[in-house]
């Protein structure tokens, strides 16, 4: 298909008084990359110097035609189009459009519906990845056409993509959950933290990871390595109805390491003992009666990014943990420890 638009060049000194047909960028390594001059704006004499300083010897002069749209009107339609709970949209921006969260929450977007529309061509849809944190105001995805002007049928196209995309999953192809605040029960196994040996240091690593996202522990309790005293206590967590159950230490492979086996025997179903992530390997993942209990390895008392920091959003936006989703960790889940 041909572009009817015309697109005139004009030399940058005889472009007095012209009206610039999008915005122009300029870009200085390590100090500036932004919008030097934006769209719409009245070409003046002391312009000239600064358009040539950012290599611009010519301008367009536009005139739109029918059924084509302008790179920034395109950029619109496409982030309207995939907008969905708790997004808010940019305005136009050197022609990309950026969609951010209104709150901090769960970012929720299908790759495989972002390869296919990026697959139609002449169009850039990038996003963060799915399933992560983002903090309110954080930005998770961006449209953009490539040519300064398209046929308004591939945006329809888009359109029809996002519209096919709801009626099948009932939501939108871009959108944010929010986080519902839990009571969570912890429990903190290792003899050695029971006996005063050393001061605890995962409860305090657990509370501000929990905080930072509008949860809190509700009751933590000190353990011995003892399989029953730890089952006895996820029991007595359980009866107390916490929304979650987390217990810290002894998941890795010595004799004193009780507490996945303690986690089975009070009767959790588990999704998985072992999690494709490091940091955060030895994490075990279980339900017992609907209720999330992991187990925590010692990492995530020491390391910002773990298996768990990428559960824990997961886990407080309601969603349920399958297998998959844990296998799934380990493309991308090397963070090194
Ligand atoms: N040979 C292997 N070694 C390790 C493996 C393995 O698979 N084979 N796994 C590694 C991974 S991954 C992790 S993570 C760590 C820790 O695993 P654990 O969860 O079993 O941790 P512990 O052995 O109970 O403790 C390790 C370390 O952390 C201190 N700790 C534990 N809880 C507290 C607390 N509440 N407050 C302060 N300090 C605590 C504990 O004293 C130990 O120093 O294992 C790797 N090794
Ligand atoms: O579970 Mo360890 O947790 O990978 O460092």
């Amino acid at each position: 298909m041909t572009i009817r638009t015309r697109l005139r060049e004009v030399p940058v000194e005889q472009a007095l008084g012209l009206r610039l047909a999008h915005d122009l960028t300029r870009i200085v390594p390590g100090s500036f990359k932004g919008r030097a001059f934006v769209k719409g704006h009245v070409v003046t004499e002391a312009d000239i110097p600064a358009l040539l300083d950012i290599g611009k010897a010519h301008l367009y002069v536009m005139e739109l035609a029918a059924g084509e749209l302008h790179e920034d009107e395109a950029a619109l339609r496409m982030a309207e189009a995939h907008r969905g709970e708790r997004i808010e949209l940019g305005r136009p921006h050197e022609g990309k459009v950026a969609l951010k969260s209104s709150i901090q929450g769960l970012v929720k977007i299908d790759p495989g519906y972002v390869n296919e529309i990026n697959a139609l061509g002449d169009i850039a849809l990038a996003t963060v990845l799915g399933d992560r944190l983002v903090e309110a105001g954080g930005q998770v995805a961006a449209t953009r056409v490539i040519p300064l002007v398209v046929e308004e049928a591939l945006v329809s196209r888009v359109e029809a993509l996002a519209a096919r995309f709801r009626e099948r999953h009932g939501r939108s192809p871009i959108e944010v959950k929010p986080l519902r605040p839990m009571r969570v029960g912890l429990i903190t196994t290792g003899g050695e933290v029971y006996s005063g040996r050393i001061e605890d240091r995962f409860g305090p690593a657990v509370r501000a990871k929990l905080e930072r996202l509008g949860s809190a522990v509700a009751e933590q309790a000190l353990v011995p390595d003892d399989r029953e005293r730890i089952v006895s206590k996820i029991v007595e967590y359980k009866g107390k109805e916490y929304d979650m159950i987390l217990l810290t230490g002894g998941m890795s492979v010595d004799p004193d390491d009780r507490t996945p086996g303690a986690i089975r025997a009070a009767g959790a179903d588990i999704v998985s003992y072992g999690t494709p992530m490091l940091p955060g390997s030895m994490l075990l993942m279980g339900y017992l009666g609907g209720t999330p209990v992991l187990g925590l390895p010692g990492c995530v008392m020491h390391d910002p990014h773990t298996s768990f920091d990428v559960l824990l959003p997961r886990l407080l936006a309601g969603e349920e943990i399958r297998r998959e989703d844990i296998t799934a960790m380990g493309y991308g889940g090397l963070y090194g420890c």
